[in-house]
């Protein structure tokens, strides 16, 4: 379990993090996303122990990070530009991190390496971008980490690897509880991975949400009446509206609430038009925003 409390983060004047605090419980996985400069990056770095925190305390499994070389040994960062020694293959890296991680295991490392049919000997930085995330991939998961800090991890990735990539983390995670933080600019290229997602803008948390609870509580539904009437105003107290938009004779509502209840509500009403329909996560993320004031279109990208 990840437990981060009140961290704070400044640059020179400039605070990255203002604040923060969020739990990912052990075999979740958990997606950060936010809008450039949000402060995701930063945040992953303090949690890897690559930058100290200026304030707040974070730990793995009830541990601090800074400094305790047995979490860090539990933790595997893949940065938004994967690291490797210069000149080296990944046959010379996967010895490299055999030796510093005792987690290592040799035969998924050569299970990893079948899937993805990586030539071991050749030098990775002569890879394209997309092949060198895959080869981090195949590092990070064999030393099996409790713990995997993942920026942008599908950057770069054709939708043959992105799929294999999704598919070995939920098997992980299913498996052996293996924790995952993934920071993405893309809301729906996360959705199907993770249970959590949190919303940061200019150092802050905005939103944070569980997704299931989301996807099976908010509906679009349209209503209208006979002759073009309006829409009794007794149906909008009696459902929780988080938005509403006249579109002709139609009425737009974004309602929260289980879809039976909902459906019971309006149908009283007799509407000649009623429809009720699931939402995209990035709506329902939209109109929750609006909620709460903020416009959060720009942030989902
Ligand atoms: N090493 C650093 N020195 C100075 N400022 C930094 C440093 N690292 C990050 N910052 C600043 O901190 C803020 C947050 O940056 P960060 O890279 O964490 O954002 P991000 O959410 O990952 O952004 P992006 O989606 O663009 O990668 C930015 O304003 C950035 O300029």
């Amino acid at each position: 379990m990840i437990k981060i409390s009140h961290i704070r983060k400044s640059f020179d004047e400039h605070e990255a993090i203002e604040n923060i605090s969020l739990t990912v419980n052990k075999g979740s996985i958990y997606g950060l996303l936010g809008s450039n400069g949000a402060g995701k990056t930063t945040l992953l770095k303090i949690l890897s122990g690559l930058y100290i925190p200026d304030e707040g305390l974070i730990a793995i499994d009830g541990q601090s990070v800074f400094e305790n070389p047995d979490v860090k040994n539990k933790i595997f960062f893949i940065p938004d530009t994967p690291y490797f020694l210069p000149h080296y293959t990944l046959k010379q890296m996967a010895q490299f991190y055999q030796s510093n991680y005792p987690r290592w295991n040799e035969q998924r490392y050569q299970e990893l390496v079948d899937m993805f049919q990586i030539d071991v000997h050749k030098k990775i930085h002569r890879y394209s971008k997309g092949i060198q995330r895959q080869v981090a991939f195949i590092l990070a998961l064999s030393t099996v980490p409790e713990v995997l800090l993942l920026d942008e991890p599908l950057d770069g990735l054709d939708p043959v690897m992105r799929k294999k990539v999704k598919g070995l983390l939920i098997d992980d995670v299913a498996e052996r509880e293996m924790t995952v933080l993934i920071s993405s600019h893309n809301l729906r290229e996360v959705e199907d991975l993770c249970d959590f997602v949190g919303i940061m803008h200019k150092g802050q948390m905005m939103i944070e949400k569980e997704l299931d609870d989301l996807k099976s509580d908010t509906h679009k539904v349209q209503i209208a009446f006979k002759g073009g009437a309006p829409v009794p105003p007794a149906i909008l107290k009696s459902v929780k509206v988080l938005h509403k938009e006249k579109r002709g004779s139609i009425l737009l509502l974004i309602v929260k609430g289980k879809e039976e209840e909902i459906t019971a509500s309006i149908e009283k009403y007799q509407p000649v038009i009623f429809d009720i329909l699931p939402l995209t996560l990035e709506e329902i993320f939209i109109y929750e925003m609006e909620d709460v004031g903020y416009a959060v279109e720009n942030i989902l990208g």
